[in-house]
């Protein structure tokens, strides 16, 4: 499928990597059924599509945000692989996560920080859903202050998701938008966050471990509410700073006009969105 490179990354030149491969079981069998049978693909295989070709635009000497989740991590992947075969020289990778730091670190990519290194050539990271203006939702991984402050720091930002987390509005889905908060008095801070929504039937929750009535612990010592909506939440801009007003809350999950490139594996093949064509 041909893609359309967006115009501001037009004149450079990709990093020279071999052609998408994406191994499959599925694939194989086709081939040999017939030439021209459909590949089924799975979510995994989409998610790592579009990782790879988020890599080839990584460049030698570049500092790049490492995102955290299913997704990012192909492309952490695919970074080290292209390390360890001298594709790629001299890269160093701000972690999003301790999770991505701690796979980082066993694939031997450099790593360093915001304090050290406070502009972000590129990052690259999955979202939980995009909207056509390329708004996200992010962090029901738990892991959106860290991904929000480094992403913000970059120059440029690709999102990389497989074709299910295309929603028309975020927060629309019925599936939750994380609020980090503070863990002191957090039943009122969820209280206050369902009352900021009340028209939009709001439900906050907060996030346990998985399997278990603990609180979920981000990476810097806080809670996660998620909020679900039954309704709309209207203007986001709006609603995002409401958010941010309410002490006890440290930063939420959407990331409003922040990414730059999307890139989404589907059906039809990988597609590239520049946020201005
Ligand atoms: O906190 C998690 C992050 O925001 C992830 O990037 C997001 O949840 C998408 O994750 P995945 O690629 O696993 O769907």
């Amino acid at each position: 499928m041909a893609i359309a490179y967006p115009h501001y990354l037009a004149s450079e030149k990709p990093a020279a990597v071999e052609p998408l491969m994406v191994s499959s079981p599925s694939a194989s069998a086709s081939a040999s059924a017939s030439s021209r049978a459909p590949v089924i693909l799975t979510q995994d295989e989409l998610k790592k599509m579009a990782a790879y070709k988020a890599v080839e635009f990584v460049q030698s000497g570049m500092v790049l945000g490492l995102g955290t989740g299913s997704t990012a991590k192909h492309a952490v992947d695919r970074i080290a692989e292209l390390l360890k075969q001298g594709k790629l020289k001299n890269i160093v990778g701000i972690p999003t996560s301790n999770m991505t730091r701690d796979q980082a670190v066993s694939l031997g990519i450099p790593l360093s920080d915001l304090d050290t290194h406070p502009i972000v050539d590129l990052a690259i990271d999955g979202a939980d859903e995009v909207d056509p203006e390329m708004n996200l939702v992010k962090g029901r991984g738990g892991s959106l202050l860290r991904e929000k402050m480094v992403e913000a720091a970059s120059k440029k930002f690709i999102v990389i998701v497989d074709e299910s987390k295309l929603v028309k509005h975020i927060g629309g889905s019925g599936l939750a938008m994380p609020v980090e908060i503070v863990p002191f008095c957090w039943k009122f801070t969820l209280k206050r966050l369902e009352m900021l929504f009340m028209e939009a039937g709001c439900v906050g929750k907060l996030r346990l471990f998985k399997d278990s009535d603990k609180p979920f612990i981000t990476d810097n010592g806080n809670y996660i509410i998620d909020l679900y909506f039954k309704k709309d939440m209207g203007d986001l801009k709006a609603a995002s700073d409401a958010i941010l007003r309410l002490a006890g809350v440290v930063e939420h999950g959407m990331f409003l006009d922040m990414a730059t490139t999307l890139i989404v594996a589907g059906e039809f093949g990988v597609t590239l969105k520049n946020k201005w064509t």
